[in-house]
């Protein structure tokens, strides 16, 4: 078989590459050369980027067989998050990986300005003995405001406390009281402005946040601030920047990062008051060994069709560690539920009680529909395509929570209606400290089987013999029973046998046992691969 491939678009460090390990076609390009990366995608599985890499419609409609976009970083700007998720692409960050790097690099530009220790460096280095000329400020007793309060903002909060300043923020989606926790006081971007003699930028680009700060923020500062980058280029927009310093309204800025990058000539580049990275935030080698470790495991799990927990395109929020082990069963139940009711429902519910319920398992829904697509879609079925495969298919899906669960600790069970009314489910728990799965539900009938490679199921009218003549046919055609179960509603009444079997069962003999034991309907699932 041949190996999935994986595109290395940027640089990813070896501990990245050791991740991915044999398993895979591990392919290189440049990523920023439209005309390489375009070809390059035709036949790759996994594409790896960095922030050079524009994964956009086009790209994403070059690649067919395209499962899985990992960032090997934060900043998602670069990738085209909503035509990924329509075509069932999942796209993945390394969330943490690069955040201590880059508030470290906030630090150093920070101090960098107030002490213009770049611009004197490059004097002395050409012969010049400049003190007065770099006098600097001190950061003590000074105000820093920090836009965007998240992962990164919140390290630089913690990173300048002791340097004795006051520290102010603007986030609206932010908690007040978790601000004030970490000693920020939240306030009106206007007031941010109004009152910093530092503002440092951790937002993410997005609609709302570019040009933030323009020409009009830029006229409500101190002139004695200085102003920090190191989120996006673009939310401090460039040109009213220049004009701020020449005009002497801002009294310095360090850049990490720019409107269009690479950026070897700006402006901005004139003003000795700026000083400049050329994007660095998150090149250190220890950020680029957990990006790259990070986004390494993460393809493993997409190609392998296992949850991610780094996906952003997946509807199913954090997995708690409880809820873990509740994907493979729910997954599980959604392929015997097809198998069983023979055709795709018209209305599912994914039912989750015990104590697991309190957690968030919209994941268990997803998984659930994940299998309830796996083997009647030619596609590879994803937690990011499934819900859309539900939608195109007229499937409402509900998820119904409960903590009440009298007979097992946990239980998930899937019940759909099918078009001519009928109903069918099937329900399974985690049993035992080895947390077992097990079917413990089909159709209303209690069960305990575990939903091993192959399985079947006949529902018929009880009385004697029945179980004789199913497994003389299985014999006869060379199909070993490893369980069988009988359930019935009352003696004489409707009866279920579920079985486990060594190997598939061919269409024609579950035919012939249904018709020889007048069985109502015979099924069988096999839920290897
Ligand atoms: N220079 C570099 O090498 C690096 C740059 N970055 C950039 O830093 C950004 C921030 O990273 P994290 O702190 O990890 O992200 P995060 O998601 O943890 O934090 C972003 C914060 O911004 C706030 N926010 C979002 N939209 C906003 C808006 N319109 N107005 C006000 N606040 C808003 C959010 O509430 C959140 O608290 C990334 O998006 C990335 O672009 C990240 C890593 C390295
Ligand atoms: O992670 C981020 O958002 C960054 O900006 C880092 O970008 P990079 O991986 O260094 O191209």
């Amino acid at each position: 078989m041949n190996k999935p491939v994986v595109l290395v678009a940027e640089e990813l460090s070896e501990a990245g590459l050791a991740v991915l390990g044999a398993d895979f076609e591990v392919r290189h390009t440049d990523g920023a050369d439209r005309s390489q990366l375009l070809p390059a995608l035709a036949e790759v599985d996994a594409l790896i980027v960095r922030s050079a890499t524009q994964v956009d419609a086009e790209a994403i409609a070059a690649a067919p067989k395209l499962r899985v976009v990992a960032r090997a970083g934060v900043g998602l700007d670069n990738v085209d998050v909503e035509a990924a998720t329509k075509a069932g692409v999942m796209v993945v960050n390394a969330p943490t990986s690069n955040i201590t790097s880059a508030a470290e690099q906030t630090l150093a530009l920070i101090l960098a300005s107030a002490r213009n220790t770049a611009q004197a460096h490059a004097a002395l280095k050409n012969g010049e003995w400049k003190r007065s000329k770099y006098t600097g400020v001190e950061l003590d007793e000074k105000v820093v405001g920090i836009l965007g309060l998240g992962k990164i903002g919140q390290l630089v909060a913690q990173r300048l406390q002791p340097f004795g300043v006051e520290l102010i923020a603007y986030d609206p989606y932010l908690p007040p009281a978790r601000a004030a926790q970490m000693g920020v006081k939240l306030l009106s971007l206007e007031e941010v402005l109004k009152q910093a003699d530092f503002i440092t930028v951790h937002l993410p680009k997005s609609k709302e946040t570019v040009g933030l700060i323009g020409d009009r923020e830029l006229h409500q500062v101190k002139p004695s601030v200085r102003i920090i980058n190191v989120a996006r280029g673009g939310i401090v927009d460039e040109g009213a920047l220049y004009s701020a310093i020449k005009e002497g309204r801002v009294a310095g800025a360090g850049l990490d990062v720019f409107s269009k990058e690479p950026c070897t000539d700006s402006p901005l580049f004139e003003l000795d008051q700026v000083v400049v990275t050329p994007h660095l935030g998150a090149s250190t080698h220890e950020a680029q060994e957990k990006a790259g470790t990070q986004v390494a495991r993460s393809v493993k799990l997409a190609l392998a069709g296992e949850f991610v927990p780094d996906a952003v395109n997946v509807q199913g929020g954090v997995v708690a560690e409880d809820v873990k082990p509740g994907l493979p069963l729910a997954e599980k139940l959604g392929r015997v539920f097809t198998a069983l009711a023979g055709e795709v429902a018209t209305k599912l519910d994914v039912e989750v009680r015990g104590e697991i319920a309190s957690e968030d398992v919209r994941v268990i829904e997803l998984a659930a529909l994940k299998g309830v697509f796996t083997d009647v879609i030619e596609e590879q079925v994803t937690y990011v395509n499934a819900p859309l495969l539900a939608k195109d298919r007229g499937l409402t899906v509900e998820l119904v929570t409960s903590s009440e669960s009298p007979d097992w600790r946990n239980v998930v069970t899937v019940r759909g209606v099918l078009a001519d009314g009928r109903q069918v489910s099937v329900s399974g728990t985690l049993s035992g400290p080895r947390q077992i799965t097990k079917i413990v539900e089909v159709n209303g009938y209690e069960m305990e089987i575990e939903p091993t490679a192959h399985l079947a199921f006949f529902t018929y009218t009880d009385r004697p013999g029945i179980v004789g003549v199913v497994g003389r046919l299985l014999g006869e055609h060379g199909v070993n029973i490893a369980s069988m179960q009988v359930a019935r509603s009352t003696k004489g009444g409707n009866a279920l046998i579920a079985l486990t079997v060594d190997s598939a069962i061919p269409a024609d003999v579950i035919d012939q046992i249904g018709s020889e034991i007048g069985a109502e309907s015979g099924r069988s699932v096999d839920l290897e691969g």
